[in-house]
């Protein structure tokens, strides 16, 4: 497995924002995970790069159990490439004051890969996500939000990670660049690579990933291959969020249905 997450809880204070997380990612396959907001799939991204520590459980990434890691080491290991992340919002994961062909280049040159070699890549990279060649000298501010976020992706794959966190990778692309985009998602899982694909929005997640996982209020409720989640959600919360999704299923939920959803899952109340 390229990423093995098992019974982790994350803590912030005293809010419990995972609870017993489990979720496994082979290679060249694609886990989505969706949620609606709060319910912890930020939380989910962090703790696996490494940026948020986890209260318990455990994360091994390409074989290396990397749990309980100091901050130190977790860099060392994102140097390295072996797992990559592209957040929500890229003007918060890229530096103002960095050219575009700067930032995507970064990782390579903290490789030690010579300066030459690290551009030429982050050209071929540039036309792979379709970035104009001349926006590269360009600083992120003078970038459209879609150009930003195909920045991130860029620098993301520089390293041909081994494992990628794409949180909500596509939310601000318009349809003809969230296609692109998913067809890079599409090329990267050909190569091996192991994603994590991060949305609140099902409709997004069902065309790409192999499996799916339901998080609600910080535990998975509900794991499966996407087919089986989308044509039979089981607990009342995917199938709340199928029903919501009209463009999956000819026969979506109406509205008295997911009413009686809601009212079903107030019943129930959380995850364990
Ligand atoms: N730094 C923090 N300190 C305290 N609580 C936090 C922090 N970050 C997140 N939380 C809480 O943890 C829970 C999960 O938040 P998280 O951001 O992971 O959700 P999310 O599913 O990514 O939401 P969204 O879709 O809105 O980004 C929420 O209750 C949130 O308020």
């Amino acid at each position: 497995m390229s990423l093995e997450v098992s019974d982790l809880d994350v803590h912030y204070g005293r809010t419990r924002a995972l609870r017993r997380v489990s979720l496994s990612v082979a290679p060249g396959q694609t886990l989505g995970v969706i949620g609606e907001t709060g319910s912890g799939k930020s939380t989910l991204a962090r703790a696996v790069v490494g940026l948020v520590r986890p209260s318990a459980g455990r994360i091994t990434v390409d074989g290396e159990e990397v749990t309980r890691y100091r901050a130190r080491q977790w860099r060392a290991l994102r140097r390295r490439g072996v797992v990559q992340y592209v957040f929500q919002d890229p003007l918060r994961s890229l530096d103002p004051d960095v050219t575009v062909e700067d930032s995507i280049v970064e990782p390579l040159l903290i490789q030690g890969r010579p300066r030459r070699e690290a551009a030429d890549r982050a050209r071929r990279l540039a036309a792979r996500v379709h970035l104009d060649e001349e926006l590269l000298s360009r600083l992120p501010g003078e970038l459209s939000g879609g150009q930003r976020q195909r920045v991130t992706v860029a620098r993301a794959l520089v390293t041909d990670p081994r494992v990628v966190i794409l949180d909500e990778p596509v939310s601000a692309l318009d349809a003809a660049n969230r296609v692109r985009a998913l067809e890079l998602l599409k090329q990267l899982r050909d190569a091996g690579t192991a994603l994590v694909f991060i949305s609140h929005d099902l409709g997004s997640v069902a065309g790409v990933a192999d499996r799916i996982a339901v998080l609600y209020q910080g535990g998975i409720v509900e794991e499966g291959p996407a087919r089986t989640v989308v044509n039979a959600p089981r607990h009342p919360y995917a199938r709340l969020l199928v029903g919501s999704a009209p463009t999956l299923r000819s026969a979506a939920a109406d509205r008295a249905q997911r009413e009686e959803l809601r009212e079903l899952l107030q019943n129930i109340g959380g995850p364990a």
